[in-house]
């Protein structure tokens, strides 16, 4: 296991951070890529941790520089996995999880074939839509934005070798972690 890519993505709100939160706690060599992007901090986000904040310029010198695996526009955002965040975890022999978008996890099956891409699927659209209310972190307009966006996502599911219904949080967190863990 050490050294290799897990790139886990599903619609936002199906609670892909939630269940990587849970994965990293039970393995302790697994470490998360953190993300770029242009949008702004939530709450309790700090920069570094959560996200590495840029604007529109830096993240446009960073992409013609090389510096992302991968990069996509999300909600009229932009989001990247920073080279830089893969390199240094996997020369240290971490494993690796990317939470990314569907656009960028595409990319990552033509620059890295070898890494593992799992789709996180909800029960059904109005549970990912409750799931999105009761974060309470976007607004409504927002919401809608991006449960339009993920009725494409939904439909890209096929795309992926592994797909992980999360229904029962302990449930799918137990198939992450096979999958992982090449079990499954
Ligand atoms: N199995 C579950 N059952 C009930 N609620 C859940 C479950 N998994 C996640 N949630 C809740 O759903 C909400 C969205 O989860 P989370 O933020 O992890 O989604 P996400 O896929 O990472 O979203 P984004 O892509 O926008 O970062 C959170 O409030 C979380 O507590
Ligand atoms: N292509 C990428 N997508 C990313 C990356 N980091 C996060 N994301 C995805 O963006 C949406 C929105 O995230 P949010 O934090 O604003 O809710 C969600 O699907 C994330 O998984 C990345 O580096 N590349």
């Amino acid at each position: 296991m050490p050294g290799k890519v897990f790139v886990i993505t599903g619609p936002s709100g199906v609670g892909k951070g939630t269940l990587i939160r849970t994965l990293l706690e039970r393995m302790p060599d697994l470490e998360l890529a953190v993300s770029a992007t242009t949008r702004s901090p939530r709450p309790g986000e700090e920069p570094g941790v959560h996200y590495h904040f840029l604007d529109d310029v830096e993240f446009d010198r960073r992409v013609v520089e090389g510096d992302f695996v991968e990069h996509a526009e999300y909600s009229g955002r932009r989001y990247g996995t920073l080279r830089s965040e893969l390199e240094k975890r996997v020369a240290a022999d971490h494993s690796v999880v990317l939470e990314i978008e569907v656009q960028g996890a595409r990319q990552i099956a033509q620059t890295l074939p070898d890494a593992v891409r799992i789709f996180i699927a909800p029960p059904n659209e109005e549970t990912l839509r409750l799931r999105l209310v009761g974060r309470g972190t976007d607004a409504k307009d927002e919401i809608e934005r991006r449960l339009a966006v993920a009725k494409a996502e939904l439909e890209a599911q096929h795309e992926f070798a592994h797909v992980v219904e999360n229904d029962r949080l302990d449930d799918a967190v137990s198939a992450l972690e096979r999958i992982v863990r090449g079990v499954a």
